[in-house]
């Protein structure tokens, strides 16, 4: 049998990680003349910084079953043919994804990542080439503009009930630089955010409600003619939560052009602006206009999904307001800056009216976000 066709539990540990080497270690050597000292050669990686640069440090774990489901790349085809995506796509995207959330804390700090470091944790009867189009998933996120200099420096590898990966992402912030915080919200900035809001809170719904371990449900007259008119948003959608593709340069770009408050979304518009609020000691006041007119290109996902329309446009909000993931940076900006590109305006930020920092909208949406416990 060729190796390759056996689980990582069959193959051994010392198989697996020659499997990871055979693409991390080209892919280093692409880019890696800062690593010293990279995987599988010592007990710990060596980096060198760039002189006169700050280190920047973050950590994120996705969990099967809490992030993400097998089912969803190899579950029955309930969304007409062409929505998803073939089965073998499912670890290159759970790759995708881990990295992708970990690069987009650092770009949301206004810094450029140099490095990853990825635990994995694994059922023994993984195939081997799980753990390979895993770190091509991996890679694939690190060719994003933006992580042109980030290389894999090391990880570890353990065994589970289920799959579980943790990324630690290392980045470089130019000495001196507060970086883009949460804390530095200042009255009169304008709000604005660069990245879509709430296809990936759309994606997940369609995910979730269209296919499922125990199958689903056929696909109604209704349904088919939605998804014929909108094929390609329902995949922008899914795409948007299996494979997130954040804006890696905006981060940066704010910090260059002047932007001082910011961070990115992960749990949802409503609960991260709250954060921001909160260190920043001010009220956040949305555009509700603006938003209610991106929440309705997500009408027809909701309507697909079986929603009547009034329904629909209050779904639609509530992906805009309350979902996450596909890690849009929301910054604030002091007033007389040109907004970077990709940016547009969503709010403002005012003193805070009464003590308390709040997020001012007339929207009333259900779900304020995600809590992971
Ligand atoms: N177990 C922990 N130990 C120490 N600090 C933690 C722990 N979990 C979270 N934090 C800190 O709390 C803050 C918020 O963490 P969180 O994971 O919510 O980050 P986030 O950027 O808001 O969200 P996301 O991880 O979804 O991007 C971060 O500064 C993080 O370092
Ligand atoms: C199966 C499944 N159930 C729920 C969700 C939704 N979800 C998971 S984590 C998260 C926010 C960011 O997390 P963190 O703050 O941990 O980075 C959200 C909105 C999902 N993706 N998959
Ligand atoms: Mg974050």
């Amino acid at each position: 049998m060729d190796h390759r066709e056996s689980t990582v539990g069959q193959a051994g540990e010392d198989a697996v990680l020659t499997e990871v080497m055979e693409i991390v270690a080209p892919f280093n050597a692409r880019r890696g003349a800062h690593l010293l000292l990279g995987p599988g050669a010592d007990d710990a990686a060596l980096l060198v910084p760039r002189p006169g640069s700050q280190l920047v440090l973050t950590t994120d774990t996705m969990s099967q079953d809490q992030d993400f489901r097998p089912c969803w790349w190899s579950g029955p085809e309930q969304l007409a043919a062409g929505a998803f995506e073939p089965p073998d796509e499912y670890p290159m995207e759970v790759g995708t994804k881990a990295a992708a959330q970990n690069l987009s804390d650092i770009s949301a700090m206004g810094a450029q990542p140099t490095a990853l470091l990825i635990s994995l944790t694994l059922p023994r009867t993984m195939p081997l080439t799980w753990v390979a189009d895993f770190y091509r998933g991996v890679v694939r996120a690190c060719e994003q503009p933006g992580a042109q200099r980030c290389v894999i420096a090391g990880g570890d590898l353990g065994r589970g009930d289920v799959v579980s990966v943790t990324i630690t992402a290392v980045g470089e912030l130019a000495a001196g630089s507060a970086g883009l915080r949460r804390d530095a919200a200042a009255p009169g900035d304008t709000l604005a955010v660069c990245g879509p809001l709430g296809r990936a809170a759309a994606g997940l719904a369609l995910l979730e409600e269209s296919s499922g371990p125990e199958g689903g449900t056929a696909i109604s007259p209704q349904q088919q003619e939605l998804f014929t008119h909108h094929e390609e948003l329902f995949g922008v959608c899914m795409r948007a939560q299996t494979r997130p593709a954040p804006p890696l340069e905006a981060g940066p770009a704010a910090l260059a052009a002047g932007g001082r408050g910011g961070m990115d979304i992960s749990d949802g518009l409503l609960r991260d602006a709250a954060r921001l609020a909160r260190a920043s000691g001010v009220d956040i006041h949305l555009d509700d206009d603006v938003l209610a007119e991106e929440a309705r290109t997500l009408e027809p996902v909701a309507a697909y999904l079986g929603r009547p329309p009034e329904q629909a446009r209050h779904q639609a909000l509530t992906w805009v307001m309350g979902g996450g993931e596909e890690y849009a940076l929301l910054g604030t900006f002091p007033a007389g800056v040109v907004l970077p590109e990709g940016f547009r305006r969503i709010g403002e930020v005012r003193e805070k009216a009464d003590g308390v920092p709040r997020v001012v909208t007339g929207h009333v949406v259900s779900n304020v976000g995600w809590s992971s416990l």
